[in-house]
């Protein structure tokens, strides 16, 4: 996709949506039914949808029955979505290519699909997490592997629980590209009756808003499972957002990105939700499982137990006083007990409420 090509002029776009879990399905979804309208009403360009899945069964279902049966029992997907678990097939032409895997198999997956990207195409992150080891937000992971610029790289994040938007709830959400006519161009892709996509330059703010939430859902998970109440989560949500305001600001955001949907909003609906699986992971683990309970009963990506741990050293390394993910990874990485971890942040020096950037 070059620079200068506008929503205007691309007419048909095959998009291949790698990775058939939750968001991954949900978003093919979206992007389907968005180009159901588009044929209606003429406007805008009009999306074919491949999904790839690692698994046959899953990927049979789609196509035979318009159903993720390992997912989304019940649900009727578009059936104008097509599934296969050939990653080499679902990219062949695909000019938009979009990536729902953990954030943490990334690289490996990237690697192995990498010959298979149009040279042309821009890749699209809907992962939010942060790469442990290098550090690495998720558009730079891409950025490295693929070497692309970030002209070519986007993200889509907000308050996106899948179970909801599946069901067709109307939900909204930001699509950040630093290349501002990218960002337009996806948001016609996927703008739907029910999904509302707004565009922001800030891949940033955009990404640490979305890798953040996800360990301050922990945190206050943890919260709920040991029985506090509304003040506490409450309390959590607020400097977990200025945890993160700090982090992002840090590394080059607008502050005003994290005060939005993919920031504020997604954290508000990740520390509310029982559909979270962050928020429910911190729940079992303050209701007195322990760790490897947790991890055994946990079927789907939470991604803030492992980039919370990422997250943390980011902010080391940045010199940002991150106190609720360092309680959060000495609960989940080095045995400390949600009582402890409660005691030790509640026992810190005071301070006044805006500090750091
Ligand atoms: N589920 C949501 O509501 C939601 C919403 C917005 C963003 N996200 C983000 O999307 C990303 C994906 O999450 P999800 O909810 O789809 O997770 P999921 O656990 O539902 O699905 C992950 C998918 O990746 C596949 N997978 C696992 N290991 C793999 C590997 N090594 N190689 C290739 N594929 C592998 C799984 O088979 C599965 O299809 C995460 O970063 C998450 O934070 C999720
Ligand atoms: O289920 P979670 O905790 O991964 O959250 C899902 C989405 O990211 C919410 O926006």
């Amino acid at each position: 996709m070059t620079d200068q090509m506008s929503a205007d002029n691309v007419g048909r776009v095959k998009v291949a949506v790698l990775g058939s879990g939750s968001w991954g399905t949900t978003f093919a979804n979206i992007v389907a039914d968005a180009a159901d309208l588009a044929r209606k009403s003429g406007e805008g360009p009009v999306a074919e949808v491949v999904l790839w899945g690692r698994r046959a069964a899953v990927v049979d279902a789609i196509n035979e029955s318009s159903e993720n049966p390992d997912y989304f029992p019940g649900i009727t997907l578009n059936g104008r979505l097509h599934a296969t678990t050939d990653a080499a097939e679902a990219l062949a032409g695909a000019r938009v290519v979009v990536l729902a895997v953990p954030s943490q198999t990334l690289r490996e997956n990237l690697a192995s699909w990498r010959e298979h990207i149009a040279e042309d195409a821009v890749v699209v992150s809907l992962m939010k997490g942060v790469e442990l080891g290098t550090l690495m937000r998720m558009s730079q992971v891409v950025g490295e592997v693929l070497e692309l610029s970030e002209k070519r790289i986007a993200v889509v994040s907000g308050p996106n629980l899948a179970r909801e938007i599946i069901e067709r709830q109307p939900a909204t959400a930001v699509v950040a590209c630093p290349h501002y006519e990218t960002a337009v161009l996806l948001q016609g892709l996927c703008k739907s009756a029910y999904f509302r996509p707004y565009t922001s330059t800030d891949l940033v703010g955009v990404e640490i808003g979305g890798a953040m939430k996800n360990v301050i859902g922990l945190a206050v998970g943890v919260a709920e499972g040991m029985g506090f109440g509304d003040n506490t989560k409450a309390s959590l949500i607020t400097r977990g957002l200025a945890e993160t305001t700090r982090l992002a600001v840090t590394l080059g955001a607008d502050e005003h990105t994290l005060s939005g949907l993919a920031g504020m909003g997604d954290l508000v609906a990740t520390c509310s939700s029982p559909l979270s699986r962050n928020r429910t992971f911190g729940e079992k683990l303050g209701a007195g499982k322990t760790l490897e309970q947790v991890v055994a009963e946990t079927r789907q990506t939470a991604e803030g137990v492992k980039s919370s741990e990422s997250i943390l050293e980011l902010g080391w390394t940045h010199g940002v006083d991150m106190p609720i993910t360092e309680a959060v990874v000495k609960m989940m990485h080095h045995d400390m007990s949600p009582a402890q971890a409660l005691l030790a942040f509640m026992s810190r020096s005071t301070k006044p409420e805006r500090y750091g950037v």
